[in-house]
């Protein structure tokens, strides 16, 4: 049986309406995809601690806060992902950006992506991100 994880991803913005996309390090699954900085939640942890802790780890930057957004389930080949994605605007996180894990990092307008490989789970998330700056 497949593993089910609990995944927490941050949609972080800057003060021009672009958001944060970072490449899937070597040695993951979909190594060198574009993603949402996030990870595995952990037994016990809120989702907001979760946050906290995976873009501490591996960007060096502080979130303050940050407000809950769409929760897809996903089956990949390697597992049922349960992912909830949370929406941190520009005055809610704060730092230097370090790719910490050897990773890379671009800021793009929501539709502004379609040269990048993203994770499939992605594609509907892009998708709403883009419905949303015309509404
Ligand atoms: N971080 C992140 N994961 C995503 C996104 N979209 C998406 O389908 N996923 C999936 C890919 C992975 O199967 C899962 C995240 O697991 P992961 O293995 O990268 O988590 P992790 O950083 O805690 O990794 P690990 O080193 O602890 O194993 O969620 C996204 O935008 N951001």
């Amino acid at each position: 049986m497949k593993p089910i994880l609990n995944v927490v991803a941050g949609i972080v913005f800057n003060a021009h309406g672009e958001i944060l996309l970072s490449s899937r390090p070597e040695g993951k699954a979909y190594a060198g995809y574009w993603e949402f900085a996030g990870g595995k939640i952990e037994a016990g942890e809120t989702h907001l601690a979760a946050l906290k802790r995976e873009f501490f780890e591996e960007l060096g930057v502080q979130i303050h806060d940050a407000s809950a957004w769409l929760s897809p389930c996903y089956e990949y080949e390697h597992a049922i992902v349960n992912l909830h994605f949370y929406l941190v605007q520009a005055g809610q996180w704060a730092g230097e950006i370090q790719a910490k894990e050897g990773q890379n990092f671009t800021w793009r307008k929501p539709n502004q992506v379609a040269d990048l490989p993203i994770l499939p789970a992605n594609y509907e998330i892009i998708q709403a991100l883009c419905d949303l700056n015309f509404n």
